[in-house]
């Protein structure tokens, strides 16, 4: 594993990019930009917050109460649902979202982009003890780009002998200043399985609204969605490619289950998860590779 001296040595920049120590070691990635200040831990390639230089709020949310450390989810940001989405496809009881959350990623470059913004690109180490979890042999990278707009690209490589199939999601938890004034506009009239309703097929009508347990995996879905937040009159775009699913989740009072959260903060996220999923999963052949990306940027409710 890299150690914070190695890390500073190799890849810091004076006022831009520095590393710090956060909870339970986990290594900060601290990132300064005139557009915006963000900050990336290693463990998960997470995204935990980026900020636009003139906002009020953060694009993210992240649970004051969450948990840090090898082999644990960190609650918020962005984690990376990888190699697959949801409880284990196999039903084996491997864990839910898969493995690539709870691991500790190598930085392996740092570059200052043309339009003074920075991008980072984190690779996740096959690691014999996934051997049980995942035995195919694969490459996973993540390159996080901070800049006018936040963009994730979230690159998998078929390095085995034989076929694989994944599922995967980048997990977004948006920040907005009260759930019950927030939309998610740009999936009407698409269809969704209801996770609340034991995956019953349902037909989106009109834009999506919250006012209880909100779980649902959205296929075929378009490639620009919008979630807007009237309370802190702001607009968020969400831009993908290489994705064909988007689930929305908000737990709700459901939330009280959750140890590390508070039963209010359900009301401060929404999660808006740019994915491949269910019947979107995606296989690769030997050699093949797959990038699935979101870009973030946020503008003024008008
Ligand atoms: O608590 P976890 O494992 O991070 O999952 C949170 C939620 O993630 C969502 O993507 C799922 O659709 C929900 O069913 C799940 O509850």
């Amino acid at each position: 594993m890299q150690t914070i001296e190695q890390l500073k040595q190799q890849f810091a920049i004076a006022d831009r990019l520095d590393f710090s120590m956060g909870p339970s070691e986990c290594v900060m990635i601290n990132i300064n930009t005139p557009h915006a200040k963000a900050r990336i831990t290693t463990q998960g390639a997470q995204v935990l917050s980026y900020r636009s230089a003139d906002a009020l709020h953060d694009l993210l949310f992240l649970s004051r109460l969450s948990r840090y450390g090898d082999r644990r989810a960190i609650r918020g940001g962005v984690p990376v649902c990888w190699p697959w989405f949801g409880v284990d496809p196999s039903g084996k009881g491997r864990p839910a979202h898969g493995f690539a959350r709870n691991r500790v990623w190598d930085l392996i470059d740092v570059q200052q982009t043309e339009n003074d913004g920075i991008k980072l690109i984190l690779s996740l180490a096959p690691d014999p003890r996934d051997e049980p979890l995942w035995h195919c042999a694969y490459s996973l990278k993540m390159e996080i780009v901070i800049g006018e707009q936040l963009t994730l690209s979230l690159t998998t490589e078929n390095l085995d002998k034989e076929s694989f199939v994944i599922s995967q999601a980048l997990h977004t938890y948006f920040a907005v200043g009260n759930i019950e004034k927030t939309q998610v506009r740009g999936l009407s009239n698409h269809h969704y399985l209801d996770k609340v309703e034991n995956f019953r097929e349902k037909l989106q009508a009109g834009e999506i609204v919250f006012d209880g347990e909100t779980d649902r995996v959205y296929l075929n879905s378009p490639d620009k969605l919008f979630i807007e937040d009237s309370d802190w009159a702001r607009r968020i775009v969400v831009e993908s490619s290489g994705s064909n699913t988007t689930i929305v989740w908000n737990p709700w009072d459901r939330v009280s289950t959750l140890k590390d959260m508070t039963d209010d903060s359900y009301q401060y996220f929404v999660c808006v998860e740019t994915a491949n999923a269910a019947n979107n999963s995606i296989s690769l052949a030997p050699g093949e590779s797959h990038t699935i990306s979101a870009g973030y940027r946020i503008m003024p409710l008008g």
